[in-house]
């Protein structure tokens, strides 16, 4: 199995290219069902993810065309299974965003239960709610979600989602835009992804408003056609990237990415003691060679602190001048990366959601386990400022989200290879 072998150190500085955004890409290839003729989305990042979607797609019959600019086109005219096996489902959860379009057009869907994962239990109870309000049968057997919609096409209803999900808003809204009438989504995930789905829907002929609010009014239409759709760029890459610099006391400028997305993290950046400067399209941070200043912080949904941003200011925090708190309000097990930070020397005291870091200087190179995504950058980020050399395990996590990680800290000056074995 890779591992990721890192030598501490070096200072970052240098630009690096941003990738467009993962959780963008996911739903917005799930769209593709909708469409009427051909579809072609683009800015798609080079990712295990995004290999399983397109299988996944493929495996029910989508014509799939990858074009020399990475874009794909997809065309849906000869799609016969419905079925969203086990094997493909869980190796990605985002796979539960086929129910939606699959029932929406086809009137019938078999989804595999995603399971839980390391960051929490993760249900999915909030999504079949909201197909069941739209009129679909569902049952749950075998290990699989099994819907159909009686009389074929689903039919617009006032949804309450009493947690804010974000591929649960994803779900219904693909499923509202061509059912019967309209649907008022309330307590809706407010999501800049959610914004880019809504915005490639309305692309593709749907009458969605409000998106970026919570409250949307989805219009269905009769029919969704074929466009060309560029994703938007990745807030918790370029993120990543910029607390990285932060740590390493470093500069870095992110490209091809977008500041308007990212307000949250970019104040707690500034918080941090770091220089941020932003252009249409890019973000530079320079931390002038000092040591960041350690923040508190709390996750919820955007516009607040994302939690796919906490593993990484755990780790600026615990490099930092000063004790900063941590509390974890999305999932209810993302502490994973804690313990593994404990072993390269970090002071960290977790009890319930709330983690409580005391920053040092450096910490010490180990061998360590990534036990998910976002754990795993902030592994990779905690490395690049310890004595010694690191190996990040099990980093198939890591390629699911972070295209090239390696190449692009790289070209950033960190010592890092990818090793087999
Ligand atoms: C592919 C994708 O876009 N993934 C993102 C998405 O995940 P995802 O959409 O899975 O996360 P949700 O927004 O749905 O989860 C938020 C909370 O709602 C709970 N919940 C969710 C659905 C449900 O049916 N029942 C229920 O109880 C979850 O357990 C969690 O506690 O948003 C998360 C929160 O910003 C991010 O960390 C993920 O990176
Ligand atoms: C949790 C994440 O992704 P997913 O929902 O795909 O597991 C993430 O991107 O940090």
């Amino acid at each position: 199995m890779d591992k990721l072998r890192i030598e501490g150190g070096r200072r970052l500085d240098g630009e690096v290219r941003i990738s467009g955004a993962k959780n963008s890409a996911l739903p917005i290839l799930a769209a593709t069902l909708l469409a009427e003729g051909v579809m072609r989305v683009g800015n798609l990042p080079h990712l295990h993810d995004i290999t399983t979607m397109l299988e996944l797609l493929g495996c029910m019959g989508v014509e799939v065309a990858i074009n020399e600019d990475m874009s794909v086109e997809t065309d849906c005219a000869n799609v016969k299974s419905h079925v969203a096996p086990y094997d493909l489902v869980r190796t990605m959860r985002a796979s539960i965003l086929v129910l939606g379009p699959l029932l929406a057009r086809y009137g019938a869907a078999e989804v595999s239960l995603p399971g839980g994962c390391a960051i929490g239990s993760r249900p999915v109870d909030l999504h079949i709610r909201g197909m069941e309000a739209l009129g679909a049968e569902v049952e749950v057997m075998d290990g699989y979600i099994k819907a159909y919609v009686p009389g074929g096409r689903l039919t617009g209803a006032n949804i309450f989602f009493d947690t804010v999900t974000v591929t649960g808003t994803e779900n219904v809204m693909m499923a509202a835009a061509l059912a019967d009438g309209t649907t008022t989504i309330e307590n809706a995930a407010r999501e800049p992804e959610v914004v880019d789905m809504a915005n490639c829907l309305n692309a593709m002929g749907a009458k969605i408003t409000g998106a970026g609010t919570d409250t949307m009014v989805i219009e269905g239409v009769e029919k969704l056609y074929g466009c060309s759709f560029d994703v938007l760029p990745d807030r918790i890459e370029t993120g990543t990237y910029l607390v990285a610099a932060a740590v390493t006391g470093g500069r870095v400028k992110t490209k091809d990415t977008d500041p308007v997305i990212m307000e949250a993290v970019l104040h707690k950046l500034e918080e941090a003691g770091a220089e941020i400067t932003t252009g249409e399209n890019w973000i530079e941070l320079n931390m002038h060679g000092k040591r960041p200043k350690a923040v508190n912080i709390r996750t919820a949904p955007h516009p607040a602190f994302p939690t796919d941003m906490q593993a990484q200011f755990m780790v600026l925090n615990a490099l930092a001048e000063g004790t900063g708190t941590v509390i974890e309000t999305v999932f209810e097990n993302r502490f994973m990366h804690a313990q593994e930070l404990v072993r390269m020397g970090a002071e960290i005291h977790v009890e319930g959601n709330t983690a409580i870091v005391t920053g040092k200087e450096k910490l010490n190179g180990a061998p360590v386990m990534a036990t998910d995504l976002r754990a795993s950058a902030s592994l990779v980020i905690a490395a690049l400022m310890a004595d010694g050399v690191t190996d990040v395990n099990r980093i198939y996590h890591i390629d699911r989200g972070y295209e090239c990680i390696e190449e692009k800290f790289q070209q950033l000056g960190a010592n890092i290879r990818r090793v087999s074995g």
